[in-house]
């Protein structure tokens, strides 16, 4: 059965006017390694740490700014919400179509929240803490072409022409704020298109990124702001001692107008100084270690990278299956065409680099799960793959390669094709990253032993069941396993209201 909302009633748990606190105990465990009679044993003691959640249930009018407005991703999620508010049903060849945000794990999604007269009971995912309500998002951002977002939207061909002829009218006077252009840090083929772009020094750049931050949100009278990097790949950053690789290096490399400093890196810069939550879409190292430490000195969350949308979420779960199921994946090939302009600036090799980093760490941590497969620095073989074909566009062909090694020497080999809009898969993942981010921002917390409530560390490994190359804090372990990261997500939330993880054991039928 299927319940629209629910409240908790618990010693643990209180709702006020403006917030819930509840209070969690968080059953982790603690290993000592001992010498027992001679002999060393790993000794596993179960822990138990009280933790209180604050959360405001204030929601804010918010305002999502996407570096890359105009671009397939910006302009499919712009006219998807409007579709959404507006209640848009268009005609396809095979039915009239209703919008919806099927894709997005807070809006499509759902949780147990326990049994009823020996029925199941499920909930929608956002019934957890109040969040923002996508329809009430005001959109706005930048792009180094000028194209409105209505254009943008012909010009992705990724919706329906009904649908696009009733959308045009909401978008057509979105025009997308000039961007920061460089060259240097991403495909030459993007070049045609840089006709809407911020001049001066980077850092008048990056003061002019604040200003449009300020004027936008007084424009639209947002409370908050959160910044979404949805436009193209760029290369790697150089990491260089004395440029990029403490805080201090960082601002002052600005002040020189140091060439190494990428625009992403920049938009992310502006952020931060005016505490606006940033988050990198795109798999290069827009986060480079000046930044991190900059955003974790003035508390200011970043997120990333690179939206887990489709091929690399499939194998965040397959290569998860197999290796929990003591089957060893012995060689992975990921291959894929498309014919957008993400895919023409992937066909330059230093920002296709970037990509394929992003879709080739993503199974290091199962891997690195299970010694009984794999010897230490044992891995599968894994190739990446990543064709541009115009004539496809958006409607990305993934094609996989799994094979194993299954009982008794025998081979298992999996193959999976997979034909869809890329942007229909990324525009419900990047409106749960901003969700996500803004609900981060309003949840306090504070463990046994701490003096006061703080809140998550800057650096949102919240955010990681969303993306492919999850942004940790320095000597955190990244996890990519999508099973992991949704039930992570999932009981911090169920935490925030007094309830206990999701444990799938429901004892009571036992
Ligand atoms: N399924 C997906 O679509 C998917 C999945 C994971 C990651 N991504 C990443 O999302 C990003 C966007 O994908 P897309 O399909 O929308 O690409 P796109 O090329 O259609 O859109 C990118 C937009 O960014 C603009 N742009 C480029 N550099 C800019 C800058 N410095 N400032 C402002 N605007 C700039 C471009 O003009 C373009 O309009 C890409 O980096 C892609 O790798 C996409
Ligand atoms: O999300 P995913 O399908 O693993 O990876 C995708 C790539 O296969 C595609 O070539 C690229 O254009 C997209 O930006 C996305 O990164």
């Amino acid at each position: 059965m299927f319940i629209e909302s629910f409240k908790v009633e618990s010693p643990n748990v209180k709702y006020t006017e403006n917030e819930i606190h509840s209070v969690y105990n968080y059953e982790t465990t603690e290993l000592v390694h001992e010498n027992r009679n001679g002999t060393y044993q790993w000794i596993v003691k179960p822990r138990t740490v009280k933790y209180e959640f604050k959360t405001d249930t204030n929601v804010p009018k918010l305002g999502v700014m996407l570096v890359g407005w105009g671009g397939n991703n910006g302009s499919t999620l712009t006219g998807g919400v409007i579709a959404n508010r507006e209640g848009i049903s268009w005609a396809t060849k095979d039915k009239i179509q209703q919008a919806n945000y099927f894709g997005s794990l807070t809006q499509a999604s759902a949780i147990r929240v326990g049994s009823f007269n020996g029925e199941e009971i499920y909930a929608p995912f956002k019934s957890l803490l109040p969040m923002v309500n996508p329809d009430d998002i005001v959109f706005g951002g930048w792009d180094i072409s000028d194209m409105n977002l209505a254009d943008g939207m012909a010009r992705a061909k990724v919706f329906d022409i009904d649908l696009q002829k009733q959308l045009r009218p909401y978008m057509e006077s979105m025009v997308p704020l000039p961007g920061i252009y460089d060259p240097d840090f991403i495909a030459a083929n993007q070049g045609d298109r840089a006709n809407n772009v911020i001049k001066g020094t980077k850092k008048e750049q990056v003061q002019q990124i604040v200003k449009d931050i300020r004027e936008f949100k007084e424009a639209n009278k947002v409370e908050k702001v959160v910044v979404l990097w949805t436009a193209n790949t760029e290369r790697y950053s150089n990491v260089i001692v004395g440029l990029n690789d403490t805080m201090e290096n960082l601002l002052a490399s600005l002040d020189r107008n140091e060439s190494e400093i990428s625009p992403s890196t920049l938009f992310a810069l502006a952020c931060i100084l005016e505490n606006i939550p940033f988050i990198n879409g795109s798999p290069q190292n827009t986060f480079v270690p000046g930044l991190i430490d900059l955003a974790i000195k003035r508390n200011s969350l970043i997120g990333g990278d690179d939206f887990k949308s489709g091929q690399t979420k499939m194998k965040s779960v397959l290569v998860d299956f197999l290796v929990g199921a003591g089957i060893k994946p012995t060689s992975i090939v990921s291959y894929n065409h498309l014919g957008n302009n993400d895919g023409m600036n992937l066909s330059a090799p230093q920002t296709f680099r970037s990509k394929e980093i992003s879709k080739s760490n993503v199974v290091d941590d199962m891997v690195n799960s299970n010694a009984i497969l794999y010897e230490p620095g044992e891995h599968p073989d894994h190739v990446v793959v990543i064709k541009y074909v115009p004539y496809v566009g958006d409607s990305k062909r993934a094609m996989d390669e799994y094979v194993s090694e299954i009982f008794m020497g025998g081979k298992n080999t999996i193959v999976l094709h997979n034909t869809c809009e890329d942007s229909l898969l990324a525009a419900p993942i990047i409106l749960d990253l901003v969700l996500l981010a803004e609900l981060s921002t309003r949840i306090q917390l504070k463990a046994d032993g701490e003096g006061k409530f703080h809140s998550f560390h800057p650096v949102a490994t919240i955010l990681s069941y969303l993306t492919k190359a999850p942004l940790v804090p320095p000597g955190t372990p990244v996890v990519n396993a999508l099973s992991k990261q949704r039930a992570m997500l999932e009981n911090i939330l169920r935490a925030c209201v007094g309830l206990a993880p999701e444990n799938n054991m429901i004892l009571e039928y036992k």
